[in-house]
């Protein structure tokens, strides 16, 4: 059976990246995604949004949604100070899979945690049954139209704190109409919006920023 487009990034990053380094990874991605084929990391553009996002937060605890194949995990947990951890959230379990041998190629397993299934699955579990008081940063890469739900849903199961930082990826392209509408006509969200441009693309992208007030 032929690869998957996936499958054909892992195996670019296993042949090409030094095991053990998240930045040669992250390159390796970015190079194959740039010159190969395009795939939908965050990358190197609005990476450095991301970047410069954490290294304010600065979080013990952060959750992504939409793990795909790991590069923002890695990208993510590679700024993590000692002690701190990813929860990562995929449902695909092909992506899952990838994604986990991405993290581990990388050397940051230890500080990732990969949750297999739906995310509205997953939120109410996050207390109990992953220990989580609550979370610092939420980095949101998953479907668009999940956004906003999950957002309420965060806050329904007191997962957010006064001074925690949700950064919701591709508000331009594809598109996140209805978060944008929600979370900037809610008073409990500061919002900070960040033009950029689509992964590997000159196609005009951004990121919004939304730091919850308490
Ligand atoms: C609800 C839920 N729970 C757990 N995992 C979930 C989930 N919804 C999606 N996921 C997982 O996240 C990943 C999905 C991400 C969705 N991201 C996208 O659809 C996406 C699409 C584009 C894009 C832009 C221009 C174009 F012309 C074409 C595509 C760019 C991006 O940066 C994206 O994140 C994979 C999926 O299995
Ligand atoms: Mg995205």
């Amino acid at each position: 059976m032929n690869q998957s487009k996936e499958q054909r990034i892992l195996n670019f990053v296993l042949q090409n990246a030094v095991r053990g380094d998240p930045c040669s990874v992250l390159d390796t991605i970015d190079k194959y995604c740039s010159q190969k084929e395009w795939a939908m990391n965050v990358g190197d553009e609005k990476g450095l949004i991301l970047d410069k996002t954490l290294e304010e937060v600065n979080p013990s605890v952060a959750l992504e949604l939409g793990t795909y194949c790991g590069y923002s995990a890695v990208r993510i947990a590679r700024l993590l100070k000692p002690g701190a951890r990813l929860l990562t959230v995929e449902f695909n379990p092909e992506f899952a899979a990838i994604a986990k041998q991405m993290i581990e190629f990388a050397g940051v397993q230890d500080k990732v945690k990969l949750l297999e299934g739906p995310s509205e699955e997953i939120i109410p579990q996050l207390k109990k049954k992953y220990e989580v008081g609550t979370l610092d940063f939420v980095f949101l890469d998953h479907w668009k139209d999940r956004y906003t739900p999950d957002t309420i849903l965060l806050q329904e199961c007191n997962l957010l704190k006064k001074g925690s930082v949700l950064l919701a990826d591709n508000i331009i392209v594809p598109g996140a109409p209805e978060f944008i509408n929600y979370i900037r006509n809610n008073p409990r969200f500061q919002c900070t919006n960040y033009p950029s441009h689509l992964e590997y693309m000159k196609v005009v992208d951004a990121m919004e920023k939304a730091v919850f007030l308490g």
